[in-house]
């Protein structure tokens, strides 16, 4: 068996995504499912955001999207591993490219990584340009850095908000 020493814990973030069954139940599994992963803390989670969707097929319903902030002793590709396995869990069904789903976990930084890897890139190569992770992420951490393209909040501010709106009647909870 190949040994791997442990290094970190890392700071990262993940964006959620959902747009079909219980959208926030979706959302706080996800939450509740990473924070059960040993090797993985919570330490920040995002309000929560109703999106309309960008991309994919029309008439797509919105999507809730939040941020959440780890910290993880996980290196990128077990991160990775383990968000895939916590999408599965909510039996996401991936029928089209940037289809509906019920559940969508995106690594958008890790530490300073940088990795144009397509089977893991750091950071996610959209989040740049994409209102519904930036939003959220500069509300959990307003002095966010995307590594190779600046602050979040300046990204974000380039960026329409039309079709984004933070709803703080839809709390997420960050587990005990
Ligand atoms: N930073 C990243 N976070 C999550 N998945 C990534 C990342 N970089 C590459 N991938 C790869 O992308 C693959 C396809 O992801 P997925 O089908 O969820 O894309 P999508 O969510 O529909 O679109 P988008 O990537 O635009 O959010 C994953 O299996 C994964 O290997
Ligand atoms: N509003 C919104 N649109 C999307 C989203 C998302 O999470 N929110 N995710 C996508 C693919 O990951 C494609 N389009």
């Amino acid at each position: 068996m190949r040994m791997q020493a442990l290094s970190g814990p890392h700071r990262a973030v993940l964006a959620l995504g959902s747009n079909l069954g219980n959208r926030r139940d979706n959302l706080q599994g996800a939450i509740d499912a990473l924070a059960d992963t040993p090797g993985i803390r919570v330490n920040v989670v995002s309000p929560l955001y109703v999106t309309e969707a960008v991309g994919g097929p029309e008439d797509q319903p919105e999507y809730f999207n939040a941020v959440v902030l780890v910290d993880t002793f996980l290196s990128p590709e077990m991160l990775l591993e383990r968000a895939n396995a916590v999408e599965e869990a909510f039996q996401r069904v991936r029928t089209e490219h940037w289809g509906p789903r019920t559940l969508d976990v995106d690594i958008i930084v890790y530490a300073d990584k940088v990795s144009d890897d397509p089977h893991l890139t750091i950071p996610h190569p959209r989040a740049h340009e994409r209102a519904f992770v930036l939003a959220p992420w500069v509300d959990a951490d307003p002095a966010a850095e995307l590594p190779g393209h600046g602050r979040a909040a300046d990204l974000l501010a380039k960026l329409s908000m039309a079709g984004v709106v933070r709803r703080d009647d839809l709390e997420l909870r960050l587990p005990e």
